[in-house]
């Protein structure tokens, strides 16, 4: 399959006519740098290259068995097809090739995530020079089981054992209730030969809480499972059905000393506990797998957009003036409405993951020399921009699949697909509800800290009970971003109040905590997002100097927007704590209204330099020519009931209901 860029129609030809900036340095700027775009368009041409790669039937028409068998065909071809032309696996993730084409639950996405991730952040170096070579090159296939049928979000709950047995060095896994069954992990049903396991830690009868281990579970050669092992598929899910979700059963399964992963904590031979240096170290790979979540949702949401702002190009429906030729949807202001925003959130959220990856590499150097103090500002950050990013990643995608209609409901648009797949992320790696409430808990501790006069950490600086008051206009987007700020300060600061009223008034911290957790749950909501608005004004302002007009105009305008937008959302506790008044936020809506119609223009272009190709946008309604109608007419020729002019059911069940003396 060659890359041939096809004459495209006529509206997009116009749309992109209009265009003022420079499409290749947004594209640079999205990437991370010119090197990257380089890098990722050298990977995708090899993989546009390798037609084994793409499917000519889609998956929707095969049976929950060949479909698995598919995915992994090509996910094994992507591997083989890396290593052959000099890249990793690790390539692909980096620059999100890898997914594009993977994209419907991957059985070794798991593999290539989460197990690596624990293999190389939580061995020590005799483990990491056993396991890391062999997971690297493929010779053993893992996941990461940690939830079970009982407890996800509870890890503390969780009920796998691992009992250590001094007489033989080993532990021995054990899963001592139906409700210890591990349930979920991706690739488990019968991909994986290994998993990592998170099981709680028995040590002379005492526990210690979840601790990971390496586990083998079918043998390397013939794939069976090994004795005291009971694993298998745990059948069809909303989405992601290529995947081999799975469940997993211990009886009295035995493993190694050496197996249970301590770099962080220890067991002796002689069975002595040596404790980490911070409790929750061995959380690790959720936070860093979070910190992935991040871009993952910002790239799926960019998708969603490309689709349905080109087609919103494309399509003409009623008439706006009557009598007048139909418009492009794109010109109507709700659909504008509809769309940008979200396409600001994409911006918004690409700045936002850039600096958080920031601060996970530099608490991650810290830790290596033994400094923990980031470790609560990682954990709050990743949790915040995990959940606001998942949510409206969700939110963004469903309203692209509305904003297209009827065809929006197709498969062929595969706004489902990126639905589906996109949705699982607001549960899997933490739910978001449960998330947000550890961000609101560090929120409340910083204000108590700040009002005992201890100095705040940076993303939390502006709670402090005495901030200085703003110099900036209100209007600018400074003086905006800091009413946001004041917003979320008496958010969290009622929230205190309270909570210390209910516990002043007999209520347990605990039981006040539970009858104020929807106003927690929306101060870390509105934390985060002002998190995200102040990296987005930073990254602009600091672009500003290094970038041409025309790319620095239409950055300034999405980050507008999404300020705007963020404030009229937020209007109610706007006015409640007087950040702003009833006649500013007429004058925002306006000038919203207004920047929608000024976005409009560039809209498509905008999209063009996000710089995804048809083969991996995989849309009908979505591809770059434009050529919507003969798309979707020859998809559906492709499918199986298509094969024949009347099918076995019009004979079996038709035919005789008809006949039928009724
Ligand atoms: C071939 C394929 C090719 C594909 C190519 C792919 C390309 C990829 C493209 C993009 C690149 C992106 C990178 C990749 C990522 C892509 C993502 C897509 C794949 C992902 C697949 C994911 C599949 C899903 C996996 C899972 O779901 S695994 C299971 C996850 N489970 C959870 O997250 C459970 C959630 N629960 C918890 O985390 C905890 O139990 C808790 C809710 C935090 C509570 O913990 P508990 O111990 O009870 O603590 P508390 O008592 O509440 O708090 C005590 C204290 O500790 C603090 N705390 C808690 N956690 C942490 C932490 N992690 N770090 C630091 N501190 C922590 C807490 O705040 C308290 O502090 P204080 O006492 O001080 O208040
Ligand atoms: C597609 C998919 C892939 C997955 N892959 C893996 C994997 O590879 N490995 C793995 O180990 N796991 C995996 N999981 C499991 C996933 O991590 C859990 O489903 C998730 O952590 C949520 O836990 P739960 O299902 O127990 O939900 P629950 O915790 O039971 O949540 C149910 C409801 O209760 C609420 N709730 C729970 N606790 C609280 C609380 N403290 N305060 C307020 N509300 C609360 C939640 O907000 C939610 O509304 C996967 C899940 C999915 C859907």
């Amino acid at each position: 399959m060659s890359v041939v860029v096809p004459e495209c129609c006529d509206d997009l030809k116009r749309e992109r006519g209009r265009c003022l900036f420079n499409k290749e340095e947004l594209t640079n700027i999205l990437d991370g740098g010119p090197k990257l775009t380089e890098k990722r368009r050298r990977i995708e041409k090899m993989l546009i290259n390798t037609p084994e790669l793409f499917d000519d039937v889609s998956p929707d028409y095969l049976s929950h068995e060949d479909r698995y068998s598919n995915e992994l065909r090509k996910a094994t071809q992507l591997m083989t097809t890396l290593e052959k032309n000099g890249f990793t696996y690790n390539d692909a993730v980096t620059t999100g090739t890898g997914l594009w084409l993977l994209m419907d639950g991957n059985p070794l996405s798991l593999h290539i995530s989460m197990f690596l991730d624990t293999i190389k952040g939580q061995s020590n170096p005799q483990q990491l020079q056993e396991w890391l070579p062999l997971a690297e090159k493929f010779k053993i296939i893992g996941t990461y089981a940690q939830t079970e049928l009982g407890h996800g979000t509870f890890v503390r709950g969780l009920e796998t054992t691992a009992t250590y047995d001094s007489t033989t060095k080993e532990f021995v896994l054990h899963s001592p209730t139906i409700t210890a069954t591990k349930w979920w992990p991706g690739a488990l049903g019968k991909t994986s030969n290994h998993a990592v396991v998170m099981a709680q830690l028995y040590l002379g009868g005492k526990c210690y809480g979840p601790h990971i281990f390496m586990v083998q579970l079918r043998d390397l050669e013939t794939h069976r499972t090994l004795p005291g092992i009971v694993v298998g598929e745990i059948g069809p899910r909303l989405g992601m059905n290529s995947n081999d979700n799975g469940f997993l059963q211990f009886n009295h399964h035995r493993i190694p000393l050496t197996n249970m992963f301590m770099k962080h904590s220890q067991v002796t031979e002689d069975g002595k506990y040596v404790k980490p240096l911070h409790s929750k170290l061995s959380y690790g790979t959720m936070v860093q797998t979070r910190v992935g979540i991040v871009y993952h949702a910002s790239r799926e949401l960019s998708r969603a957009l490309i689709i349905a702002i080109r087609y919103s190009a494309v399509r003409h429906q009623s008439e706006m003036v009557p009598g007048d030729p139909e418009p492009q949807i794109l010109d109507y202001q709700t659909q504008q409405y509809k769309l940008l925003p979200h396409l600001a959130s994409f911006f918004a959220l690409r700045f936002s993951a850039r600096a958080l990856l920031e601060v996970f590499i530099g608490t991650s150097a810290g830790l290596g020399s033994g400094k923990m103090n980031m470790l609560p500002e990682l954990h709050a950050l990743s949790s915040g921009l995990k959940a606001v990013a998942t949510n409206d990643a969700v939110k963004g995608t469903d309203i692209c699949r509305l904003a297209c209609g009827g065809h929006g409901y197709l498969s062929s648009s595969n706004l489902p697909r990126i639905y589906t797949a996109i949705a699982a992320g607001i549960t899997y790696e933490g739910e978001n509800t449960v998330l947000f409430l550890q961000v609101a808990r560090y929120l409340i501790k910083s204000f108590r800290a700040s009002s005992q006069g201890q100095t705040l950490p940076f993303s939390v600086s502006y709670l402090r009970v005495q901030p200085p008051s703003s110099h900036a206009p209100l209007m600018s987007d400074r003086g905006l971003v800091d009413a946001l700020g004041a917003g979320v300060r008496w958010m969290v600061g009622e929230a205190e109040r309270r909570l210390q009223q209910l516990v002043d008034s007999g209520h347990s911290p605990h039981a006040a905590w539970n009858a104020c957790s929807v106003h927690l749950v929306q101060c870390a909501d509105a934390h985060t997002r002002y998190y995200i608005c102040e990296q987005f004004v930073d990254a602009v302002s600091k672009l500003g100097e290094t970038v041409s007009s025309g790319v620095h105009e239409v950055l300034r305008q999405l980050c507008r927007l999404y300020i705007l937008h963020r404030v009229i959302q937020t209007a109610g506790i706007l006015l409640r704590c007087g950040a702003v008044d009833g006649k500013a936020l007429t004058s925002i809506e306006e000038e919203e209204c207004h920047l929608l119609a000024t976005l409009r223009i560039q809209a498509v272009s905008i999209v063009d330099a996000i710089d995804i190709k048809d083969v991996f946008l995989k849309s009908t309604l979505g591809a770059w020519d434009g050529n919507v109608y003969q798309r979707i007419y020859e998809e559906a020729q492709k499918s199986p009931l298509n094969k024949s002019d009347v099918t076995q059911g019009y004979y079996q069940y038709l035919r005789p209901l008809m006949k039928a003396n009724l």
